[in-house]
């Protein structure tokens, strides 16, 4: 398989979020990226072996759409930024508004995958903003925050949504966002657990403060789409569930 190029990984956002941000106002909390620049696609996100069109210096093998969805305030745009920069800015908190994008690459196993994250905003009277991308999307982390029950609440009210604009055989992924702030830990992770066995979704805690296991659901999700869009013979099925279970610190198996 070919490499190709993708335009520069910086962050962009496609006309009608640039416009609803542009109408906003600056809103960055974490160091968020709503920088609609010449480098945005044209038509929407890249498809698998279907790279963006422009310049740029990053190869890549196949590109893939990933989508953070869940309650305004669990922590989309830090755990993006975390996994994007390494950073977590505390700070106010500034609501994203209509749906940006970064660019990441991530070898896996000598795989050059680019994953194009969207980060949606939360808030309900984006819905409408949002609900276009979903068809799109190859995968999608959603997320509750740990320190707020409603949005845990509010997790199969995501899935009915997800339900009814994803893609049926999209990559979903259930992450307990916070999961530093151990004081107000309200929803437990054996809540998260159950509600993700329910579902049949793979399910971890994570910190964009910290970086716990933040990398590792990007990490799993490109094994997953990579496998599905690659088919080696030669090589072991990659199973998601497992994978997440056992290399995600603080998961129940792993404990001491
Ligand atoms: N302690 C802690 N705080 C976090 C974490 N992630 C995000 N926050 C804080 O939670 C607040 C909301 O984070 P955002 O990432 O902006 O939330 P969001 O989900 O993008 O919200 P919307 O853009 O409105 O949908 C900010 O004040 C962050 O600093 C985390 O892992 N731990
Ligand atoms: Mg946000």
């Amino acid at each position: 398989m070919s490499r190709k190029k993708t335009p520069k990984s910086k962050g962009a956002s496609v006309p009608a979020a640039s416009a609803l941000a542009a109408a906003n106002g600056p809103r960055l909390a974490c160091p968020r990226t709503a920088h609609p620049g010449p480098d945005a696609p044209p038509n929407g996100p890249p498809q698998a072996n279907r790279p963006s069109l422009g310049g740029g210096s990053d190869l890549y093998d196949v590109a893939f759409k990933v989508m953070l969805v869940g309650d305004s305030g669990v922590g989309k745009t830090c755990l993006l930024v975390r996994f994007k920069d390494g950073a977590f800015l505390a700070g106010t908190f500034i609501s994203t508004v209509g749906i940006d994008f970064r660019n990441k690459v991530l070898d896996v196993d000598g795989v050059k995958v680019k994953l194009q994250i969207w980060d949606t905003a939360g808030q309900e009277r984006f819905r409408s903003v949002t609900h276009a991308y979903y068809r799109d999307a190859h995968a999608l982390l959603l997320l509750y925050d740990v320190t707020s029950k409603s949005s845990f609440d509010n997790i199969q009210a995501w899935l009915t949504e997800i339900q009814e604009y994803a893609q049926h055989n999209a990559v979903l992924m259930l992450l307990g966002n916070k999961v530093d702030s151990a004081h107000e830990h309200v929803v437990k992770r054996e809540d998260g657990e159950k509600l993700a066995k329910e579902y049949g979704l793979p399910f971890m805690e994570t910190s964009a403060k910290t970086g716990l296991n933040v990398d590792l659901a990007f990490t799993a999700i490109a094994k997953e789409l990579k496998q599905r869009s690659m088919k080696v013979p030669s090589e072991p099925r990659f199973r998601l569930h497992d994978y997440v279970k056992r290399e995600g610190q603080g998961n129940s198996c792993c404990r001491p």
